[in-house]
């Protein structure tokens, strides 16, 4: 495997995420292999890989919303725990999985998860973060009747309510249109102080976003890269996963 900048972490300071020795089984199938690494705090991380890697296994585990089949995962030093809502409190995810109640309104739904997350100021907060997502016009609507990109901009706005430490998202980008994908970016460049865990297929905004790479295979960490240059990224992660033309990533800058 490649290690390009890693940083020493000591025990007062830890990682913002820490992922040892993670394996993820169902049945006799092994989604994700044994994968360590940690996440500095600030940092912003792209899991890349080919379908079924085990990326969205990997950051679903890192949610807490599924349990490593060994191995453990710490967010700011503490291992995560099923009902330890003090540390999930600090993670906001997005998934494929937008988790939104259709039958709410959009500003329902957020209001149901800032009771649920004890957010100060609920109503303000949920004004605040429909606004940074684009969707301050259509907070009594009905999800019901959103586009996936709309959903997706609604999942995100749930996940930011609490106000995060870490922000977790599955494919950001996919299904966003260039207004949406803009609005993401911005969002995220408010969050530059906070530490961010993507997985994407989308290559060129993948490099353009992260400050390190994780190279993902078959359930392996293949290759963690610092991140600068698209086109090295894209040569170092074709040296990696093969030139098999239905396992390159989209948006590659090198084609
Ligand atoms: N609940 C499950 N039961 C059985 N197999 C599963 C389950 N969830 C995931 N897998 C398998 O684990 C492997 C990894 O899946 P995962 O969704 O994590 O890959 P991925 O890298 O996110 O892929 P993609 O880029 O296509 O989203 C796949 O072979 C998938 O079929």
């Amino acid at each position: 495997m490649t290690a390009v900048g890693e940083r020493a972490e000591t025990a007062s300071n830890p990682p913002a995420i820490a992922v040892e020795d993670v394996t993820k089984s169902y049945g006799h199938f092994t989604a994700v292999d044994g994968l360590s690494f940690a996440v500095e705090r600030g940092s912003t991380v792209g899991l890349f890989g080919p379908n079924g890697a085990g990326k969205t296994t990997l950051l679903r585990m890192m949610a807490g919303l599924a349990r490593p089949t060994r191995g453990t995962i710490t967010v700011d030093g503490v291992e995560l725990a099923p009902d330890d809502y003090a540390t999930y409190r600090t993670i906001g995810v997005v998934t494929h999985e937008t988790m939104l109640y259709d039958d709410l309104t959009a500003r329902e739904n957020l209001r149901f998860h800032a009771d649920l997350h004890g957010v100060d100021d609920p109503a303000d907060r949920c004004a605040s973060v429909l606004d940074t997502v684009g969707l301050s016009r259509r907070g009594s609507d009905r999800p019901a009747a959103f586009s996936h990109g709309l959903r997706k901009r609604l999942s995100l706005a749930r996940a930011l309510l609490h106000d995060p430490e870490v922000l977790l998202l599955d494919e950001p980008y996919t299904g966003l249109d260039q207004h949406s994908a803009a609005d993401l970016e911005a969002v995220l460049d408010g969050f530059d102080d906070r530490t961010v865990v993507l997985t994407t297929h989308d290559l060129e905004r993948g490099v353009a976003r992260c400050d390190r790479g994780l190279v993902v295979d078959r359930g392996r960490l293949e290759a963690d890269l610092a991140l600068g240059d698209a086109a090295s990224f894209a040569e170092a992660y074709r040296r990696t996963i093969g030139v098999d033309s239905e396992r390159e990533p989209r948006g590659d800058p090198a084609r």
